[in-house]
C-alpha cells in the first residue's frame, strides 16, 4: 500500500526531520503533506511517481488501450469513469449527484473526483498510474495539481472521428446509463466545449502524444507501444 504507518522513531531530531522534509519529493503531497511526515506518521514512497493522463472522447478506445498499457507496461488503471461508477454502486452519499451528472453527459464537481483518484493512488503499490478520462476540464486539472500536488509526465489523446466514436459507445453493450444517443451528444459536446481546451493546454506544454485512434485495437497500440518503450529506456 502507497500510505503505510511508518515505525519512525520519536528520537528522530528535528534537524534531521527538516532535511528529510526538504528533500521529499512530489510523492508526498499525495499524503496530507509533509506535516505529517514529520509527525512520523507516513513513510514517504520510494520511487517518484509517473502519472500518464489518458484523454479522448466518449468511446475513443481509452479503456481498450489502457488495458495493452497495463499488460505491456505495468501501470495501474484508475479509470475516473470507473470510480465515479463504483461511488454510484456503493451507494455512497455523492453517489445519486454522480449517477445524474452522468446521465446528462456532464462533470462531476473535481474535488469529487479528485479525492477519488487520490484514494486509489495512496493505496496502490504501483508508481507507474494511467489515469483514464482525466482530466475532462480545466477546473479538473487545475485540482489535480492543487490536491494531488503532481503533474502529468505524459498525456495521451485518442483522436477519433465523432461519428466512429458514436458507433462504438452504441455497440458498446455494457448496460452503461450514458451509452444513449441523447447522452453521447451532450458528451460530445462537453468534449468539444471542455475537454479540448485541457489538451491544447499540455500541447502547448510539450506534453502531449496524439494518438490516432482509428484502426484496429492493434494497430493503434502499436502507436502507443513506442511512447512508452522510450520511458523505460531513460529509467
Ligand atoms: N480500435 C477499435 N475499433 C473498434 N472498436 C473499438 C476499438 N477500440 C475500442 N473499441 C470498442 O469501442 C467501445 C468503446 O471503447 P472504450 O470503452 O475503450 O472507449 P473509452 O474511450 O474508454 O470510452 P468512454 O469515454 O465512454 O469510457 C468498446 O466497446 C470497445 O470494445
Ligand atoms: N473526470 C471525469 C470523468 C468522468 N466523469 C463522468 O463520468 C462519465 C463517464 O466517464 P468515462 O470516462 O467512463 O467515459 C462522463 O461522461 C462524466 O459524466 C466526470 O464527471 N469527470
Ligand atoms: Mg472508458
Amino acid at each position: 500500500m502507497w500510505r503505510r504507518v511508518a515505525s519512525l522513531s520519536s528520537s528522530i531530531s528535528s534537524s534531521f526531520l527538516a532535511q528529510t522534509a526538504s528533500r521529499l519529493n512530489t510523492w508526498e503531497s499525495l499524503t496530507t503533506g509533509i506535516a505529517q511526515q514529520a509527525k512520523g506518521v507516513i513513510a514517504p514512497k520510494e520511487k517518484t511517481p509517473f502519472i500518464t493522463f489518458v484523454l479522448g472522447g466518449p468511446g475513443s478506445g481509452k479503456g481498450t488501450q489502457c488495458i495493452k498499457i497495463v499488460e505491456t507496461f505495468g501501470f495501474a488503471h484508475l479509470s475516473a469513469g470507473d470510480l465515479l461508477r463504483r461511488e454510484i454502486a456503493s451507494k455512497s452519499a455523492d453517489g445519486a449527484m454522480i449517477l445524474n451528472t452522468i446521465k446528462e453527459g456532464k462533470i462531476v464537481p473535481s474535488q469529487v473526483t479528485v479525492k477519488l483518484i487520490q484514494k486509489e493512488m495512496e493505496l496502490s503499490d504501483n508508481h507507474k498510474f494511467l489515469i483514464d478520462g482525466f482530466p475532462r476540464t480545466e477546473e479538473n486539472r487545475v485540482s489535480f495539481e492543487q490536491i494531488i500536488g503532481v503533474e502529468p509526465n505524459v498525456v495521451l489523446f485518442f483522436d477519433c472521428p465523432e461519428e466512429e466514436m458514436v458507433k462504438r459507445v452504441l455497440n458498446r453493450n455494457e448496460g452503461r446509463v450514458d451509452d444513449n444517443l441523447e447522452t453521447i451528444k451532450k458528451r460530445l459536446t462537453v468534449f468539444q466545449a471542455l475537454s479540448l481546451p485541457v489538451i491544447n493546454y499540455y500541447s502547448e506544454k510539450g506534453k502531449l502524444y496524439t494518438i490516432k485512434a482509428i484502426g484496429t485495437e492493434d494497430e493503434i497500440f502499436e502507436q502507443v507501444r513506442p511512447i512508452f518503450a522510450a520511458f523505460e529506456t531513460v529509467g
